[in-house]
């Protein structure tokens, strides 16, 4: 895993962007919940540790925090559609917990007589959002928003000086806390991200799975525009029994493993390659056409062919062949239809006695 991947979610897939911002979207909802309960039910405690006064003017506060924080409970489902009402969302949930601590702050006049549980309720806010997965700048420009509102409150109430030991210990206790904050969350985004990448990746291969790829694949047809066609590509070893038969399972995994290199290689990063059954493997090409989708084809069949594969176990090598079927579509194609074509395609290439690609037009 990259630094940057942990720094922001630019590099993420736009798949893992979706899940990660879904699981976001619920820790929310159930953070926003807590909050609402836990703010209101304070209530309780205000009315045995505060003097009447006090106590009548916190409880409106309380109440109307909680009335602020109910209309964030249907955005978070809006949240799971789109990053932006999720970043508004969590803007918003920190500006209406910021506020309520300035008004309850201010609330108790002398700061010098203030209970610790209320002082602290900065630190219980960073704690409570370290359970979202977000990546370190997120994290970052979170803690920067609470340890500026937490100062220029405390500079306004207190002292009005920044050369103040107290202010200082303050920075270093939201410092400490920002750390541990940031340092859970990236924690919960690199799990996320391993069991996302254990359920969309082939074991063996490493390249994507077919279910990963099936819904790249809706994507780039969505995404096309109506004069940039795609291809499609589907590539099965040849006679690919025999070598397991002949060198046993593990040469045959070796095979698998020396063409799924190769493919990403030929390809490169634009292409989306996929191992789509057991000797099968599929690529979509966005934004290529078909002429061009069989060129590459075949520039990969050239090099499968030109590759023996060594065997792991004592050195012999094993020449493999690969056939392949090439169809292009477009952004009005039918997905059912394109597979059966390119199914088509590579059953010809077979029929013509395989190592060789076909494309159906
Ligand atoms: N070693 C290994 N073999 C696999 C794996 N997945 C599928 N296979 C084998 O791939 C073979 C596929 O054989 P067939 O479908 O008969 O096709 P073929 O021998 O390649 O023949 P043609 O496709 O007609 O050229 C089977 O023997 C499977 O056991 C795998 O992950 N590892």
């Amino acid at each position: 895993m990259e630094l940057k991947e942990y720094w922001s979610d630019k590099g993420h897939s736009r798949d893992f962007k979706l899940i990660r911002i879904g699981f976001v979207a619920v820790r929310f909802r159930w953070l926003v919940t807590l909050l609402i309960i836990g703010i209101a039910g304070w209530i309780a405690v205000d009315w045995w540790v505060l003097d009447t006064a006090h106590f009548k003017l916190l409880w409106k506060v309380r109440l109307m925090t909680g009335v602020m924080l109910t209309p964030l409970l249907p955005l978070s489902y809006l949240c799971k559609l789109n990053r932006r009402w999720m970043v508004l969302s969590l803007f918003a949930l920190v500006i209406i917990l910021l506020l309520f601590n300035l008004v309850s702050l201010w609330s108790f006049r002398d700061v010098a007589t203030m209970p610790a549980g209320y002082v602290a309720f900065p630190y219980f806010l960073l704690a409570l959002l370290a359970v979202l997965p977000l990546p370190i700048r997120s994290g970052v420009r979170i803690a920067v928003t609470i340890m500026v509102a937490v100062l220029a409150t405390d500079y306004w109430l207190d002292s009005h000086t920044l050369n103040n030991g107290k202010l200082i210990d303050r920075v270093w206790l939201l410092l400490c806390f920002s750390l541990a904050m940031i340092w859970v969350q990236t924690g919960q985004l690199r799990m996320l991200m391993d069991l996302y990448r254990e359920s969309t990746r082939d074991a063996l291969t490493r390249l994507m799975n077919r279910r990963l790829f099936m819904q790249q694949f809706a994507a780039v047809r969505h995404d096309s525009k109506a004069d940039q066609p795609y291809t499609l590509i589907l590539f099965d070893l040849d006679k690919f029994k025999r070598i397991n038969d002949e060198h046993g399972h593990l040469m045959g995994d070796e095979v698998l493993v020396r063409v799924a290199m190769t493919l990403m290689d030929i390809f490169g990063p634009d292409a989306m390659v996929a191992r789509y059954g057991g000797e099968e493997f599929i690529v979509l090409l966005p934004n290529t056409r078909l002429e061009q989708g069989v060129r590459k084809a075949e520039t990969l069949r050239l090099a499968v062919e030109s590759q023996p594969v060594e065997n792991p176990l004592d050195e012999s090598e094993v020449t493999v062949t690969l056939s392949g079927g090439v169809v292009e579509g477009h952004h009005n194609s039918d997905m059912t239809e394109l597979l059966l074509w390119v199914d088509e395609a590579l059953y010809e290439a077979k029929s013509q006695g395989r190592n060789c690609v076909v494309a159906h037009v």
